[in-house]
This record gives C-alpha cells, structure tokens and sequence, in this order.
C-alpha cells in the first residue's frame, strides 16, 4: 500500500495540516470494506458489464479506469444502490459492505444511501442554501436530529476535513452557489460528510474543475482516506497515479459488455502491468 506520506512526498506538494479537533453527533464511523461479487448490468436487453468482481478494501482509495462507455459509472452507481433508480436497468450479484449485502431483501434503500455516499462529476450544492445549510442537507434528508450546538460543531468539522473550512468560515449563511467550482465540489463533498459515511464514490469528481481545484480535491481525498473508503471514477491517469492505492482497469471491447481486465497496486498496474491492454491504456495509447 503507499501510504499518505509517501504519496504527499512523492506524488504531491505538501499537504495542508488538516487535524479535526471535531467529530459529528454519535459516534465515530468505523472503517469499512466494499466488495462487489459478480456484478452484471443490463439497460433493457442491453447487458453493459459482465461478472465483475472487486474487493475495494477499507481506508483505501480504489481507481475505476478505462475509456468511455466500459461501464465505470454504471459499477459506481450499482455500489450504493442508484443504478436500481433507471427504469429499464436491472442488475445481478452481490455487493457486500462489511459483509453485508446491501441489496438484501431485508435491508433498506435509504441505509446503503446513508453508509455509502456520492460525489457527482458536476458540483450540485443546493444553490440558493446557505453554505451551512448545504453542509446540513443531509441530516434533514435522513432524519438525524441535531441541536444547535451539535449543528454548528458538526458544519465546522465537515468543512474543515473537506478542506473548505478556512475559506468558508465568514460567510456560513452566504448561499452555497456563490463559491466557485471547486469550493462547491468541496461543499459537496462536506455534505456527503455530514450523515458519516463509511464509503464515499466520487464520479469524476474534479472533471468540471481546473488544474488547482483539482488538486485541491486530491490532497481533501488522500486526508479523507484515513476515515472512509474512497472510490473514484477518473478518466485522468496522473489523477489515478497521485491519489489511489489500487486502480481497476475496465474495457469493453466491440461492442461486448464491459469487464475488469486487470486490477491491482497503482504503482504495480502503472510501473509494470500484466496485460498489453492496460499498458496501452495507462500509457495513453487509446481511450
Ligand atoms: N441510462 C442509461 N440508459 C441506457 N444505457 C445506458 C444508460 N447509462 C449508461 N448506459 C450505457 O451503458 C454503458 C456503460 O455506460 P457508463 O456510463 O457506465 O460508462 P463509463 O465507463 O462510465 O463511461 P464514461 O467514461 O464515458 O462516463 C454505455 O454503453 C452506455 O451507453
């Protein structure tokens, strides 16, 4: 695994001292796995990924790459349960979150939403809320009660670890679509912060942002990697380079559903990997 500081010392300039003296209401999310087994999706008749299997292991961050259409997405959303949203979309296998299936019959929609957050390619903070309130979205959507004190503690603490806080701190009640890009896409991922989850996807998250918004984002992802498992959907090599520990690598080739061709260590799937098709992949040669 790199740790932290070989990939703030190697990959990244200096990371920002981000300590969290604060945590949200409750207790303490703990550090989970994610494990999809045998995953198959279908659009109507359409079947766009084919038994993909991934172990996604807690505290990691995981890179989902490949070029367009090999359903990356598609195997994020089936992760916390959106996929089942589209009307035409079906879905077979299994995805364990610590062991547990979060599509079982008796577990409900709303906690897999709750324990495995989303990032979107494009920021969406509700515009016209206060940047506070944004922060609090989620509490409301969930039920979780909270008093004053608890609210502002817990905007303070999920600003601050997505490293909005400092630029943020004197203007909590200005609407949240008043930042720019890239605060927004932190805004975001602050609010994803707010419920505790134990896994956050983010679907190419810095795609819509520039080259210092996204790195950013980038040093926010490998600090929040020490409390929730992280995984990222890029279509950015370098970006899957500085910030992940495992990379899988999807294709579907002419027309046929899309697989995991190779996954494994970044710096190994990077450095030297197994199949032609990856090296041609991470080295730019298509896609
Ligand atoms: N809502 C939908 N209805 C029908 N087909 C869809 C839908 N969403 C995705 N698909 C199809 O499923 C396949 C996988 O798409 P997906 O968006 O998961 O790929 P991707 O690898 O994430 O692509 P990109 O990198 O371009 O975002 C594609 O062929 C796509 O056209």
């Amino acid at each position: 695994m790199t740790t932290l500081d070989d990939r703030a010392t190697t990959l990244l300039p200096a990371l920002p001292d981000v300590r969290d003296p604060f945590v949200p209401p409750g207790p303490a999310p703990t550090l989970a796995a994610l494990e999809a087994r045998e995953i198959s999706a279908w659009f109507g008749d359409r079947l766009v990924l084919d038994r993909v299997s991934l172990e996604m292991p807690a505290g990691r961050i995981t890179a989902l790459i490949g070029p367009s259409g090999c359903g990356k997405s598609t195997f994020l959303r089936i992760l916390n349960r959106m996929h089942e949203m589209i009307p035409s979309a079906k879905l077979a296998g299994e995805v364990l979150l610590d062991g547990e299936d979060v599509y079982a019959v008796d577990r409900k929609l709303t906690d897999a939403r709750r324990n495995i957050g989303m990032v979107f390619q494009k920021p969406n903070p509700f515009p016209a809320m206060s940047i506070a309130d944004n922060v609090l979205a989620g509490l409301r959507l969930t039920g979780t009660r909270a008093d004053r004190e608890q609210r502002e503690h817990l905007v303070e603490s999920c600003l601050t670890r997505a490293g909005l806080w400092n630029e943020v701190r004197d203007r909590l009640d200005a609407p949240g679509g008043g930042l720019s890009g890239g605060q927004q896409q932190r805004l975001c991922i602050a609010r994803s912060l707010a419920i505790k989850p134990k896994v956050l996807l983010m679907d190419e998250p810095c795609s819509a942002l520039d080259p210092t918004s996204t790195r950013v984002i980038e040093e926010t992802m490998i600090e929040l990697a020490r409390e929730v498992t992280i995984v990222i959907v890029t279509h950015n090599m370098q970006q899957a380079a500085r910030v992940s520990d495992q990379c899988a690598f999807f294709l579907a080739s002419h027309g046929t559903p899309g697989v995991i061709i190779e996954h494994g260590d970044t710096r190994a799937m990077f450095e030297s990997p197994q199949d032609e098709r990856t090296s041609n992949y991470v080295n730019g040669r298509f896609g």
